[in-house]
């Protein structure tokens, strides 16, 4: 299969600080994939440098088979930001900020037509918000604000997908129901590659991981590439993983451990533990 994406020898900072350096990567069409790494450890750094708002120091992305131009995206990438980093003010409904990736199309700024308005809120519908799409963006819930963004990026007909931190703000249910919409998209052919903190989450839903520490630690199949070496040498610090059958339980040290497991496993298979096993 041809790739998608070529992430190749890439490097990039700010100023004169090295935030990452030599990082290549294949993403394939279809490909679900977490990027995980902790806090400052590049990611929101290294989904900028690809789609083109930072400008690698080094290195190149290749966008199928063809090189980009340092600092450019292909129309068919779409990009999810960090909730965080918006600014919630703008007096702007859904619905206008989806229409915004009409206009990133279009390169100009025209009024939206009836079309752009009809496909608006036909993305909307596909991420299950279209009752939101007059309400303004600032107004919203984590969660619903990310599902705006997931349908502005998806507005192009994007091939790829990158989301940052995509279940930073939305409790347990929310984020699950977004990896659930996310896997369903993917299985309709899209790439998607989120970062993430939520190890347990990416073990659950995700089929390949990229482990990242301002580099590339190493990637595969969760159930490979979880073990406590790796994900030790991702984070620099204990790490436990828990395996029972398919599942894979991860967390920072044996007590917090314990505290997923209470979070994430039904109570009468949670009790049936032995002690001694974690
Ligand atoms: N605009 C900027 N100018 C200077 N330094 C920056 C800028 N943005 C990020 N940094 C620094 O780059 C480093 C990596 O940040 P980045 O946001 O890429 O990490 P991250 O892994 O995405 O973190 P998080 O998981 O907390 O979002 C941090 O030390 C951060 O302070």
């Amino acid at each position: 299969m041809q790739p998608l994406l070529e992430v190749k020898h890439l490097a990039c900072g700010y100023q004169s600080q090295t935030i990452f350096t030599d990082v290549s990567f294949t993403l394939y069409p279809g490909q679900f994939s977490g990027l995980v790494g902790p806090s400052g450890s590049g990611k929101s750094t290294l989904l900028k440098t690809i789609v083109g708002l930072l400008r690698p120091w080094s290195g190149e992305v290749w966008y199928r088979g063809r090189r980009l131009k340092p600092g450019t995206s292909p129309i068919k990438v779409g990009y999810v930001p960090q909730v965080e980093t918006v600014d919630w003010g703008f007096p702007v409904t859904a619905e206008e900020v989806v229409m915004m990736g009409r206009y990133r199309q279009q390169k100009i700024w025209p009024w939206p037509s009836a079309c752009d308005r009809a496909k608006a809120r036909e993305l909307l519908s596909r991420v299950g918000i279209e009752h939101v799409a007059r309400q303004p963006i600032g107004e919203l819930s984590g969660g619903q604000q990310q599902r705006v963004f997931l349908a502005r990026a998806l507005v192009g007909d994007p091939e790829i997908v990158l989301l940052d931190e995509p279940t930073s703000s939305s409790d347990l249910h929310v984020q699950h129901e977004l990896l659930h919409l996310l896997a369903e998209l993917g299985q309709q052919g899209l790439a998607i590659l989120i970062s993430t903190h939520d190890l347990n989450s990416v073990a659950t839903h995700l089929p390949w991981v990229i482990c990242f520490n301002h580099g590339l630690i190493c990637q595969g199949p969760p159930k490979d590439v979880f073990t406590p070496e790796s994900l030790g040498r991702t984070f620099r610090g204990e790490m436990v993983v828990f395996r029972q059958n398919d599942r894979i339980l991860v967390a920072s040290g044996a007590t917090s451990l314990l505290h997923e497991m209470q979070a994430n496993l039904p109570p009468a298979l949670y009790k049936s533990l032995p002690s001694k096993s974690v």
